[in-house]
């Protein structure tokens, strides 16, 4: 399981990579769940960070994204919300249309907001069958209202266990985010996600705050410890 942290600029993302994070995400937490940051700071932080971790970046929304022509060569993946698409007629053949746009090597980030009659964003099924029509290397459960509880409010350990299955299945990896706090972590080892997506349990006060190294080696020693008591119990049932 892999550990994900959301950055805002090159400081953020010299902290977080000097403390090992396994993939370094790029966003701006005042511009909402996916915002984006400058093109400037991606090219930065690309250049800086991607021989020795995956940087992805958030471009937003698709009803405003932007800066698509920007997206520097190397970076790892992208991810594009669909809030306000649920009633978008539409809206795969626009989000296929930005896709294109991007440079060849670069991944791509299916995204569901686990608060979709928040975001008015598709249904999950909807947002599976795009994400293997436009071929998503991976598939992101994340939340759009960072003020309405984490995803655990909107989805159900069961619900993510057998969407981790069925993504699998079709050769795809899991990242799992959505306000998750130390204590989830039993629930997010118990679910098994490829990625664990993390920016306010690691920020000093909330997400849009500063990220505090603190917190993260913290967060992520849980992490660690949540996941080797899961191994036991499942070592000592065999
Ligand atoms: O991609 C992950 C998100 O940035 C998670 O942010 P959050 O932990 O504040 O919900």
């Amino acid at each position: 399981m892999q550990l994900l942290v959301s950055v805002r600029s090159l400081e953020e993302a010299n902290l977080v990579g000097g403390a090992g994070v396994d993939l370094i995400d790029l966003k701006e937490p005042h511009y909402g769940s996916l915002g984006a940051t400058s093109s400037e700071i991606w090219q930065a932080v690309v250049s800086q960070w991607h021989k020795r971790s995956p940087v992805s970046l958030a471009l937003g929304e698709l009803s405003g994204v932007c800066s698509v022509d920007k997206v520097p060569q190397e970076t790892h993946s992208v991810k594009i919300g669909l809030a306000h698409c649920g009633r978008t007629p539409g809206w795969q053949d626009k989000l296929s249309a930005v896709i294109e746009q991007l440079p060849g090597k670069v991944h791509r980030v299916a995204v569901h907001y686990a608060d979709a009659h928040l975001a008015e964003s598709p249904s999950l099924d909807d947002v599976l069958n795009m994400a293997l029509q436009l071929d998503c290397q991976t598939f992101l459960v994340d939340t759009f209202d960072k003020s309405a509880g984490s995803v655990f409010n909107h989805l159900s350990t069961t619900q993510l266990e057998k969407l981790r299955e069925r993504l699998h299945c079709e050769g795809r990896q899991f990242a799992l985010a959505g306000s998750l706090l130390a204590h989830h972590l039993p629930s997010v080892v118990q679910i098994q996600p490829d990625i664990v997506a993390v920016r306010g349990a690691v920020c000093h006060r909330e997400r849009t705050g500063e990220i505090d190294i603190k917190l993260l080696r913290s967060f992520r020693e849980q992490l660690r410890v949540a996941f080797q008591h899961k191994t036991r119990k499942v070592l000592s049932r065999g």
